[in-house]
Order: structure tokens, then sequence, then C-alpha cells
């Protein structure tokens, strides 16, 4: 059970959409505070009700349309306008009619923000934080008070910045969120200003930190550090500019870190899941490197790294990534050595040890591949099909693959109209048998690709559904390849699915058709194989009908 005391504030459906490129739906929002309710939040800042007719229509529709199990919804806006009754300003009750239990109101709390975006006095302004938040909870609302640039409002003037404090809570406002608005502070700064705060005004107190700086987490844990109890942040850290705190990153340092169980263990352990349906959402993809819930946060790639990882998985990790519902990974590549091989061939479900001479083999022949230009990181099945070759030689017999290349050919030819035709043909021999078979397509690699599909298919049903979804091409200068310094060569990297798994092969040649070609075969043998090694059909049981010679 999460710790009801310390209040964990989202605010990626306001502020989170401040951000460049990020437009969410209603529909969207409704789905995004779904999994932030799932994952634990206590509040939810569903956008500003009056101002943007989007956030208007989300509270109407949250409000029947979703069950929230941990979190409150929170209508944000802001304090009343100067000079003006509170009672009938439009957007003060814009934030009543949303209906919801929590209401967050931005208030200036910078002398020079009052005087110069506000155009009032700093006596009005006063006034304005006091009625607003007296008029909502008179209402029946639980109000927290945004008080904007307070860092730098502080450092201008503490006195003017401390009255605002004192004057939110003395009306009744739950907490006072101080704002590093414009994002600048550095976290010694901040755990000053909130000590300051809290001894001088007593009021319970909140952060709100922007990235602008780099230190946004940094600056929320020093805030709590100093007494802040209610943290506001969005998911990734998504906010205007550059961003705000990322709550997800925050969220694992208090609960890991400072012991603070904000939220329960159990939600802790779903955290990566929550993350990456959320960035599905917004179509902006989780950064490979993001803290705990980074898709390379617990990835391994220097082979000293992976030969401690394998005694004690503790030595190169900060924490235990499935406390946070991540994995460990390893990376092959020419900066690993055996001990980066056992451990990736593992995570594929090979039993092996680095000290085996196969193991050695491999790393040895990785290290030599990638000097030519290979890339064995997002290249698993390549890596994989290689790792076999050295298990088989070691046991010997025949090779694994139902079938060899005799040829190949492709030919654009430019259309008499205007456009182009691309042709290819293989040339293959299965069990023996030659066959041949042609495909055209939208170019080489797509029309080697059916013609493969053509020859293959008959035999090897579980082919049919495989189908490259990224393609990409990287031409190396020669200077970047060894081997005969005959110059430049293409480095091909194809990732494929079958509907339900993906994966990446790699392929180098000094012709780019060529490369594509060595991809495209790799992911034909790594689905052929893979399904014998997983007891799928039974390649020999085959058509006797194909299209042989
Ligand atoms: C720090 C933050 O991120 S706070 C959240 C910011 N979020 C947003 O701005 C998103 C939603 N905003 C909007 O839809 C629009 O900007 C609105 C509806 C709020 C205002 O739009 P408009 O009425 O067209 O005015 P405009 O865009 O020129 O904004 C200036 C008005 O806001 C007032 N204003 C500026 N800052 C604040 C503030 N912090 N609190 C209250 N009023 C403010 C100005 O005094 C001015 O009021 P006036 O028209 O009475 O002179
Ligand atoms: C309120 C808010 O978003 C800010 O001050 O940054």
């Amino acid at each position: 059970m999460a710790d009801q005391r310390f209040q964990l504030y989202d605010t990626t459906l306001r502020d989170g959409t401040q951000q460049e490129g990020m437009v969410l739906t209603v529909e969207d929002k409704l789905a995004v505070a779904r999994h932030l309710d799932a994952f634990g939040v206590g509040f939810i800042e569903g956008g500003w009700p009056g101002a943007v007719p989007k956030d208007t229509e989300f509270f109407r529709r949250a409000a029947h349309e979703i069950q929230l199990h941990n979190a409150q919804l929170a209508a944000f806006g802001a304090t009343r306008k100067p000079g003006a009754m509170v009672s009938s300003d439009p957007q003060v009750r814009a934030l009543l009619a949303a209906g919801t239990p929590v209401v967050t109101i931005v208030a200036k709390s910078h002398p020079r923000h009052v005087e110069l975006a506000l155009r009032t006095t700093l006596a009005e302004n006063l006034a304005m934080i006091g009625s607003t938040v007296r008029f909502l909870v008179h209402a029946g609302r639980r109000v927290f008070v945004d008080a904007e640039h307070y860092f730098d409002g502080y450092r201008l003037n503490r006195e003017y910045a401390l009255e605002v404090v004192r004057i939110a809570a003395d009306a009744g406002a739950e907490a006072v969120v101080l704002c590093d608005t414009n994002g600048g502070g550095l976290p010694d700064r901040i755990g000053a200003v909130v000590d300051d705060t809290r001894t001088a005004t007593g009021a319970r107190l909140g952060i709100h930190c922007h990235d602008d700086s780099g230190c946004a987490v940094a600056n929320t844990l020093a805030a709590v550090d100093a007494g802040a109890d209610h943290v506001q942040g969005t998911a990734h850290g998504y906010g205007e500019r550059c961003g705000n705190a990322d709550l997800f990153t925050v969220t694992a340092n208090l609960l890991l870190q400072r012991g603070l169980e904000v939220i329960s263990l159990e939600q802790l352990r779903e955290m990566t899941l929550s993350a990456g349906s959320i960035a599905e959402l917004t179509g902006i993809p989780v950064r490979a490197a993001a803290p705990y819930v980074g898709a390379g946060a617990f990835t391994h790639k220097a082979g000293l790294h992976a030969s401690a990882l394998r005694v004690d998985p503790g030595l190169y990790q900060h924490v235990d990534p499935a406390l946070v519902g991540n994995a460990m990974h390893t990376l092959v590549s020419d900066l690993g050595g055996r001990s980066s091989v056992e451990l990736k061939a593992r995570e594929l479900g090979y039993d092996v040890e680095a000290g085996s001479e196969p193991v050695a083999r491999a790393a040895a022949r990785i290290k030599d591949l990638e000097t030519r230009g290979y890339s064995f990181e997002s290249a698993d099945a390549s890596f994989e099909l290689l790792l076999r070759e050295e298990l088989q030689g070691a046991v010997g017999g025949p090779p694994e693959c139902p079938f060899d290349v005799e040829t190949w050919r492709v030919g654009v030819d430019r259309r008499p109209g205007g456009g182009t035709r691309t042709q290819a043909s293989v040339r293959l021999r299965v069990d023996g048998v030659p066959l041949s078979a042609a495909g055209e397509g939208n170019g080489p690699v797509n029309a080697l690709d059916r013609a493969l599909h053509t020859a293959l298919d008959p035999f090897f049903p579980e082919l049919a559904a495989l189908e490259v979804v990224d393609y990409q091409v990287r031409v190396l200068p020669g200077s970047a390849v060894a081997g005969d310094g005959s110059g430049a060569a293409a480095r091909v990297l194809v990732t494929f699915s079958d509907g339900r798994r993906r994966w990446g092969t790699v392929g180098v040649d000094e012709n780019t058709v060529a490369a594509s070609w060595r991809a495209l075969l790799d992911a034909v043998r790594y689905v052929l194989l893979s399904g014998a090694r997983t007891g799928g059909e039974d390649r020999r049981a085959r058509p006797t009908a194909a299209v042989a010679d």
C-alpha cells in the first residue's frame, strides 16, 4: 500500500502537453489517465478547463468514462482576474464546472511577473490568490497553489515570495507548490529555498521543477530532502521546453533510494509497462537510455562489465531491474569478449559457458566481423546464427540450414512511360534439389525478398508471415572497413517480424544489394532454425510440388 501522506501529483495531461510535438486527443488523454492511475499517482492534472476546449471536454467525459482507483482528478487554472469578483470570474467558474475533487491554481510569486504580465499591484495579486483559494475551498474543493517562478521571485524579493505562500496556506490551500518555472535551478539552491520557506511559513510545500538546467529530478529530490512532501512531474519528463521532472525516475528514486513508499512495490514492478503504454499513446518513443524504464537502462555492452555481471548482476547495476519491471540485456560487439557472448547466448536460451571453445570462437569472429563493418548490437538473429554455426561445428554433422544458394540476380528497367520495374531471380537447392524463382518489387530488396518467398514458402510455410518492417543502410568509408582495402562497404540492418516477434539481422558487402541479400538470408535461416529449435513444424514434411527447375 502506498504511503498516503506523500503526494505524487502528475501533470502529464497539462504541463506534459505543453511539450513541442505533443498533441493528444481527448480519447488519448482518457487512456493516459487510466495508465497513470494504475501506475499509482495520487493526483492526475487533466488540463485547463475553460481555457482549452479539449480539456473542458476531457473533464466532462472523464466524470463517467474512467474509474480511478488510486488518483483524484485535478483541474488546473489561474487566479481570478485583477479587480474582478472571484464568484463571477469565468475561468474560476469553469474550474468548478469541471467537477473535480481537486483544483490547482497557478499564482504569481515573482514581483516583475505581477507587474509586467498580470499588470497589477503586488497587493492585488495577494488578494487574488487569497480570494480564489477561499472561494474554491468554500465550494468543497481540495486546493493546491502552484507558486509560479517561485525560486526566481524569492531571489528578487524573499519577503514577497514568502507572503504568497502564507496567503495561500492561510486561505486553505492544502499545499503550496514551489515552481522552478524557468527551470534553471540547481539542487543546492532549490533545497535551501525550500528549507527556508518551510521554516518561515510552516506551510505544507510541494515542488514542480522544469529541466532547463538538466537538474529537474535532482532538484525535486533536493526539495523532498528539504521537507517538500508533494511532488509534481510528468511521464517521461514531458513538458514545456526541456520538460518537467520525470515522474518515473522520481518515483523509483523516492521508493528505492529514499525508502518513501509513494506507490506500492507491486505498482513499481509495473512501471516499465506503464511507461511503454503511455509512450505508445503519445507517439513519442521511450528513450533507450531513460533511467529505470528505457530499453537500454540495464543493457550492457562492455566486455569487462559482462564478465563481472556473469558472477553477480549487482556488480554493474544500481538496482535489480525486476523491481521496476525492466530486464537486463547484453549486447555483443567488438567491445565484448567471451563473457558477453555467454550472457547474450543465455539470454537467447543457450546453455553455454564463457570458457568453452565455441564461445571463444564466436567472440573472436564477432571482433573480426565488426572490424569489417558488421554490427551485431541490433542483429540478434545474425548473432544467433553465428553462435549456432560454432556450436554445430563443435559437435560435427551437416550444416543446419536446409537450403543453399547457388546464385541470384536483380535487374532494374526503366519503363517507357517513366518509373522503374525491379525484378529478381534466385537459384537455390533445397535438400540438394535445385529450384529457381522470380519476384518483382518496388526496389531490389523487395524484389529479392519476394523471389525468396516464392521459392521457399511452399516448402516452409512458417516463412509466409515473415516481413521486413525496417531497413537501414549505412555506407562505411573504406577507412572504416578492414579487409582488402578496396574501398567503401555498405552495412545493412534489417528488422523482421512474423507478426508476433521482431528480430534483426545484419549484412555487409561492398555492394548494397548484396549486403541486403545477406541480411535477408539470415532472416530466413533464422526463422527456419528457430522453428526447429523451439520444436516447430518438422521441416522435412514438405510438399513435393514446388517451383523446381
Ligand atoms: C507556467 C505555466 O505553464 S502555466 C500554464 C500555461 N498554460 C497555458 O497557457 C495553456 C492554456 N492557455 C490558454 O488557453 C490561453 O493562453 C488563455 C486562455 C489562458 C489566455 O488567453 P487570452 O485570453 O487570449 O490572452 P493571452 O494569451 O494574451 O494571455 C494574457 C492574459 O493572461 C493573463 N495572465 C498571464 N499570466 C497569468 C497568470 N499566471 N495567471 C493569470 N492570468 C495570467 C494576462 O494578464 C492577460 O490577461 P488579460 O487578457 O486580462 O489582460
Ligand atoms: C505551474 C507551472 O507549470 C510552472 O510554473 O512551471
